[in-house]
This record gives C-alpha cells, sequence and structure tokens, in this order.
C-alpha cells in the first residue's frame, strides 16, 4: 500500500494483472479441461482485432457421438482409435462461431495445429496461431501445417509464459 504525506492511502492500478495473451491462453487452457481424452487435451480461443473473444473449442467427439460409446485408444485398429473420429479444438472453436466472418482473426491454441486444422485456420482468413505446445513438432503433419502457413502468410509464435499462476476453486 502506497499513502500521501498526510497518511491517506493511495490507489495505484494492479501491476499483476493478465496480459492479453496470458488472458487468452488462459482461456485455451481452461476449456482444455473439459476434454475427455485422457492423453491429450488441447483448447483453443479465438480472438479479432479488437481483442473480443470470438469463440472457444475443445478436442472432442463430434454431437451426437456420445463419448462413452467411442474409442479413446491411441493404438491398434484404427477404427478403433480415436483418430477417425475426434474433432480437434481448432476446428471445433471455427465452427462453434456462429457470427460470419473469422476474417484477420487470431487463434490460442494450447498445441500447435495439425495439417487439416491448419487448412481451416487458413481457409477460414484467419491471421495469427499463438500457440503454446509444440509436441508434435517433428512429425509430418506439424511440417506441413508451417509450410503451408509460411505459404498462406498466417503468422504462428510460440506463447512465451511468464510463470504467472492462476487459482481457479471451482
Ligand atoms: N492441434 C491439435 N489439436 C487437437 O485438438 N488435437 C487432439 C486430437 C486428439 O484428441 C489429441 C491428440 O492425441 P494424442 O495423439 O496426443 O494422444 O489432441 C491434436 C492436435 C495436434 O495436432
Ligand atoms: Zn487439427
Amino acid at each position: 500500500m502506497f499513502f500521501d504525506p498526510e497518511g491517506k492511502e493511495i490507489r495505484m492500478k494492479r501491476t499483476d494483472y493478465l496480459s492479453w495473451d496470458q488472458y487468452f491462453m488462459g482461456v485455451a487452457l481452461l476449456s482444455a479441461q473439459r476434454s475427455k481424452d485422457d492423453h491429450t487435451q488441447v483448447g483453443a480461443c479465438l480472438v479479432n482485432d479488437q481483442n473480443k473473444i470470438l469463440s472457444v473449442g475443445y478436442n472432442g467427439m463430434p454431437t451426437g457421438c456420445h463419448d462413452d460409446d467411442m474409442p479413446w485408444e491411441r493404438e491398434g485398429e484404427p477404427l478403433d482409435t480415436k483418430y477417425f473420429y475426434v474433432c480437434h479444438a481448432e476446428l471445433n472453436a471455427i465452427l462453434n462461431y456462429g457470427g460470419g466472418s473469422l476474417y484477420g482473426a487470431r487463434v490460442y491454441v494450447t498445441l500447435f495445429p495439425c495439417n487439416e486444422c491448419a487448412k481451416a485456420i487458413i481457409q477460414s482468413g484467419m491471421k495469427e496461431v499463438i500457440y503454446m505446445q509444440d509436441k508434435y513438432a517433428d512429425d509430418d503433419m506439424t511440417v506441413a501445417s508451417k509450410r503451408m502457413f509460411d505459404m498462406a502468410g498466417v503468422k504462428y509464435r510460440k506463447f512465451e509464459p511468464k510463470d504467472q499462476t492462476i487459482e481457479l476453486h471451482l
């Protein structure tokens, strides 16, 4: 607390408030917590150039395909793994947006987009990807994503955490 010479408390602007990047990546991280995937939870948050949130999404099974009836395996018979079915966080966020154009928007995502989501990001006119993890950087799908983003002029940058902890007691 600060005081003036008369001893009156001076109120100052908070200094530990979240930056825009922290705020939107925080929303993406919170969204990821809705995922039923026990191996990888991904969240995405779409934001326009006025820093307004347009949409959010997380990786999950398509509507009507009940989580309990779908496979969550990573290996085995392809039809019995999650990969043919699960809808990625970025695609869900794009499809969840009911407001028209996403042109010029940016996407905050907790994991670098795959090639399929990269196509959807490019085709919807989004211009920037801010990602947290890039654990599949060596996979061809991620190499293809970056190749397409580079060609299409979609910028991508890694989110730089400031080691700020937010506790949510729910
Ligand atoms: N960018 C991404 N967004 C996503 O929503 N996903 C989803 C699909 C799966 O549900 C899970 C990846 O599963 P795994 O192979 O790490 O067990 O994350 C995956 C990627 C990676 O490209
Ligand atoms: Zn994807």
